[in-house]
């Protein structure tokens, strides 16, 4: 009998499915990693917007964690949305001594504009979980928010901040250049063996929402099934672009619809 590899996100809950921990366990399941979830806080979403946030009270979270962690031989640990400071801090409490690769995708704002965590949790994001990430995945807003520096506007900015998260305690760091623009979508990777780009054509569909979650989700899949970072994340990459593919040609909802996460069973 051989383990079955287990990918655990720790995240907020998007009834409509295409983001949140509803698009990390069928990432995760799609790309052949049993997933497990600890839920931090529900949304009141779609894929127009989000009008409601309840979040979980922080030792409900830990609890959640811990009693993952001492049953399952988890391999990798995806950090999404938390929701508020005291839940940062008892996640980072609950994950201090894990021996497991950890992907922090510091969400702050959904997709739609509206804002997912208050500016304290950001602080605490910054001090108590980038320090064990091993690579945290922010986006253009995010990651300036973080270093404290004005947005990058090209991929030689994207490049300065993924080096400036190293230096806030992350052990590597992939600035996502999906707000850039441009024909093709590049993010940026900085880690301890310099930068590297992953790079994929720009999909022209309205339908992206998750897209943030599903990368996350596929890097820490790709992590639990032994794959070296660099591997991850251009699988991740891949998987991704080709969710967007298939979501640009399938209608979810009457706003920014779902990436298509079984793409590949669709084919
Ligand atoms: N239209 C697109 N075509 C191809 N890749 C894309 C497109 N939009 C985003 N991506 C890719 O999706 C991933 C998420 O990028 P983005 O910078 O949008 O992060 P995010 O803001 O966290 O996600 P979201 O926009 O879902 O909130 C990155 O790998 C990015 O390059
Ligand atoms: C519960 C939850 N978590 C995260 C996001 C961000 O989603 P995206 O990947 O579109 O940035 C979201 N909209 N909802």
């Amino acid at each position: 009998m051989s383990d079955v590899p287990v990918m655990l996100s720790i995240a907020g809950s998007d009834p409509s499915g295409g983001a949140g921990i509803q698009a990390d366990l069928k990432t995760a399941t799609a790309l052949g990693a049993y997933g497990a979830a600890v839920v931090t806080a529900l949304t009141v979403q779609n894929t127009r917007g989000v009008t409601g946030i309840q979040s979980v009270p922080p030792d409900f979270v830990a609890d959640q964690i811990r009693s993952v962690l001492d049953d399952l031989d988890v391999g990798a640990v995806k950090i999404g949305m938390l929701g508020t400071a005291d839940v940062v801090v008892a996640v980072s409490v609950a994950l201090a001594d894990a021996d497991v690769p950890i992907v922090l995708d510091p969400v702050m704002v959904a997709t739609s504009g509206d804002r997912l965590v208050p500016s304290d949790a950001v602080d605490a994001i910054r001090t108590m979980l980038v320090p064990l990430a091993t690579v945290v995945t922010p986006n253009v807003p995010e990651a300036a928010v973080l270093v404290g520096a004005d947005p990058a506007k090209d991929v030689d900015g994207l490049a300065e901040a993924a080096y400036a998260l190293r230096e806030v305690g992350a052990a590597a760091a992939l600035v996502k250049g999906g707000h850039l623009g441009g024909d093709l979508s590049v993010d940026v990777l900085a880690d301890a063996d310099g930068v590297r780009s992953f790079e994929a054509a720009r999909v022209s569909t309205p339908n992206t929402h998750g897209t943030g979650c599903t990368l996350s989700s596929a890097i820490a899949t790709g992590l639990a099934l032994g794959l070296p970072l660099r591997e991850a994340v251009a699988d991740a990459k891949a998987y991704l672009t080709g969710a967007l593919l298939s979501g640009a040609e399938h209608s979810v909802g009457h706003g920014n619809g779902p990436v298509d996460h079984l793409w590949r069973m669709h084919q």
